[in-house]
């Protein structure tokens, strides 16, 4: 588990961070958002004691990182987005770090296996691909077996199958062996498959801090899609809840205001056949733009007759789950 206490770090007159409190959970894929300079790798940084706060305080399962006796093996950290540029082997590069926390060989055959890195473990590193070099560097977070794992943009430079490969393998460590895992991404797509909670950072603060499902809700407009062959009669007597009710094509009808429970259950007490009931909601996207768009340093320029968002997207059926004490501020 990762607490963080009124977390602060100012560079001069640049304040990074700024008095952020937020907890990264074991058991699930805690996601890290924000924009450029949002403060994310300052405050992974801190996280594994790279930084020293200005104020405030962050520990990693319990203690703050320096305290550990072992730290590789409570915490591993990807913190640089490139390879290592040596000489060594891969292979080699893992045994060196290894042998220095005493942790075995066997350990780092295992973690080469894992990570993919086989066929070239006796391959200079220097010579590495950036994707290569990403699974050699996950490779040495995992090599001391730690309780929490810290990843700053995890899949920066891997191809589709690695992309993958992380999002099965993150997902594994937490859900299945209840590890705590802190991953920052700008691949919103990846993210909103990858992380089970999500802290959004905005200029050095806090924005949403909850699970993926309830941040996205929170921060998009929701809507039912529902097609009837009496949609006349279903809009009339949708319109009469005070809901909003645009039709659509012929028989299909978007409702904002109402969820898709009840607009089922108006249909049913009133016997109009439903042929669909779709509850939609914004993708990550949507929710991250309208989340940050006060929060970006770095604006781009529009270009003429572009979409900003990548529109609505089908959800299960069910409400967004929420966790006490957890909302999407
Ligand atoms: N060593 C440093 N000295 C001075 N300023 C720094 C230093 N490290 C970070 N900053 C500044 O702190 C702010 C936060 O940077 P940080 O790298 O933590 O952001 P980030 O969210 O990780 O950004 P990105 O998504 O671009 O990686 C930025 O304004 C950055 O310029």
């Amino acid at each position: 588990m990762i607490e963080a206490h009124d977390l602060t770090k100012r560079y001069g007159s640049t304040t990074a961070v700024d008095d952020i409190s937020f907890t990264v959970q074991p058991g699930r894929v805690t996601g890290f958002l924000g924009p450029n300079g949002a403060g994310k790798s300052t405050t992974m940084r801190m996280i594994v004691a790279l930084d020293r706060p200005t104020r405030g305080s962050v520990t990693v399962n319990g203690r703050p990182y320096a305290e550990h006796r072992s730290p590789l093996t409570e915490v591993g950290a990807l913190l640089e987005a490139k390879a290592v540029h040596t000489g060594r082997t891969a292979r080699n590069h893992l045994r060196a770090i290894a042998a220095t926390h005493g942790i075995g060989t066997k350990r780092v055959d295992e973690v080469i296996s894992m990570t993919g890195l086989d066929s070239v473990a006796k391959r200079r590193v220097g010579g590495f691909s950036l994707g290569m070099g990403q699974r050699l560097g996950i490779a040495v977070a995992l090599v001391g077996d730690p309780q929490t794992l810290i990843l700053d943009e995890p899949v920066n430079g891997l191809d589709p199958e690695g992309v993958l490969w992380v999002r099965n393998l993150v997902k594994y460590l937490a859900a299945t062996e209840g590890r705590t895992v802190f991953l920052s991404s700008h691949l919103m797509s990846e993210m909103a498959v990858t992380a089970d909670h999500l802290i959004v950072i905005g200029r050095g603060r806090i924005i949403a801090d909850g699970p993926t499902d309830t941040v996205i809700a929170a921060a998009t407009r929701s809507t039912v899609r529902v097609r009837s062959p009496q949609a006349t009669d279903l809009a009339a007597r949708l319109a009469s809840r005070a809901v909003t009710v645009t039709p659509a094509e012929d028989g299909l009808l978007e409702v904002h205001g109402a969820t898709s429970v009840e607009v089922g259950e108006i249909a049913a007490a009133s016997g109009i056949v439903l042929h669909e009931l779709t509850p939609m909601t914004g993708s990550l996207e949507d929710a991250y733009m309208s989340l940050t768009s006060d929060s970006v340093e770095y604006h781009s320029a529009a270009i003429p007759g572009e979409t900003r968002s990548a529109g609505s997207q089908a959800t299960a059926a069910t409400p967004a789950a929420t966790t006490p004490g957890e909302d999407a501020r």
